[in-house]
């Protein structure tokens, strides 16, 4: 195993010819600097031999198996690590979410695996789908790379996403609840130099991969949506140059060099409400067109369930991801409104 990755230097075709589980794990050098160690599928760890190292980053694709252009980035900068072209100065963790989606090429297999972590993977009929348990097992891959370093460190998760739609804000960013902690302008400057100058404040806790990162181990943590899907080998990689670019600052310990936090250059949303699915015969008044980020004005019927309109209650709302398809008990849609400052520090 380690001779076949060491020859490709290429982590996700290495992931997909073994995409359910690794009979061992394994470890090696990269001439003197950089230590790396395979955990399981989908799961690689660098880190540096000799830089003072602070910061802890997990980077994710492939939650959902069908959302190629993060996989594609995720695997580029890996290759540039493991070809030596890059040498981190910082911890790195990428994780490759549901490499058995991907070969699917699907979104999930089972079950939406971005609903099941925070322990909902073991909720109800327990670990009972290959999703349940990988759930299960990402957490634990992110508790020993979190927790395997006790002085203080910046943790910093970024699950890469892209949306099943078109978006008014092609790239953004899903800033999960963090009741007692203010939102980061350094981080929300960051995402700008990365092309994602559009944030969204979760109002409730959930059960997402950044949710949990952000809730158990105080991470600046974010899903982050990179435009709309498309299938592999299919993405325009040239709309994730400055992404590529400033993830590569921050693992290789460079100045970012951030601007001061400017209200002028982001768009802030503040997620008002989850509209979950009660009953089978959920429909939105819109088409599959209508792309994210579209305002509904107050009174208006955004769908029918149960006979029953659902309709907008303040005086503008916006809409984002809105999908009727998923399963009784599951979010159809969240709903904006605009947002300040004023829970940022
Ligand atoms: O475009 C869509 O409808 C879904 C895109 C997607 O996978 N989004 C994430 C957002 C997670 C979050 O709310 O933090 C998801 O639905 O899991
Ligand atoms: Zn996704």
């Amino acid at each position: 195993m380690l001779q076949q990755l060491k020859q490709s230097n290429d982590f996700l075709a290495f992931t997909l010819s073994h995409p359910q589980y690794l009979p061992e794990s394994f470890a090696f050098d990269l001439g003197e600097h950089t230590h790396v160690e395979v955990w399981d599928t989908g799961v690689i760890v660098f880190e540096p031999l000799q830089a003072k190292h602070c910061t802890d980053i997990i980077l994710s694709c492939a939650v959902h198996g069908n959302e190629t252009a993060p996989i594609e980035l995720c695997n580029a900068l890996m290759t540039e690590i493991l070809s030596q072209q890059l040498l981190i100065k910082e911890r790195v963790m990428f994780l490759i979410g549901n490499p058995a989606a991907i070969h699917n090429g699907s979104r999930f297999i089972d079950e939406n695996l971005n609903r099941l972590f925070n322990g909902a993977h073991s909720r109800d009929e327990g670990l009972c789908n290959p999703e349940r348990v990988r759930a299960h097992k990402l957490e634990q891959y992110v508790d020993r790379f979190y927790t395997a370093h006790t002085k203080h460190r910046h943790r910093i998760h970024y699950d890469l996403h892209t949306a099943i739609r078109g978006s008014k804000h092609e790239k953004f960013a899903i800033y999960p609840y963090r009741p007692g902690r203010k939102y980061s302008k350094q981080q929300i400057m960051f995402l700008e130099s990365c092309g994602i100058n559009t944030i969204l404040f979760h109002h409730e806790p959930t059960t997402t991969f950044s949710y949990f990162s952000s809730e158990n181990y105080q991470a600046d943590a974010f899903t982050i949506e990179l435009g709309k899907v498309f299938p592999m080998g299919q993405n325009d990689m040239t709309r994730f140059i400055a992404l590529k670019a400033s993830l590569t600052l921050l693992m290789t310990g460079k100045d970012l060099q951030l601007p001061e936090f400017d209200l002028k250059r982001l768009n802030l949303y503040q997620v008002c409400r989850s509209i979950n699915k009660h009953f089978d015969d959920f429909e939105f008044n819109f088409t599959n067109d209508v792309e994210n980020f579209t305002a509904f004005p107050q009174g208006y019927t955004l769908a029918m369930e149960g006979g029953q309109p659902v309709k907008i209650q303040h005086a503008s709302e916006s809409i984002v991801f809105p999908n009727a398809k998923v399963p009784v008990g599951q979010r159809t849609v969240l709903m904006l409104t605009a947002a300040d400052d004023s829970n940022l520090a």
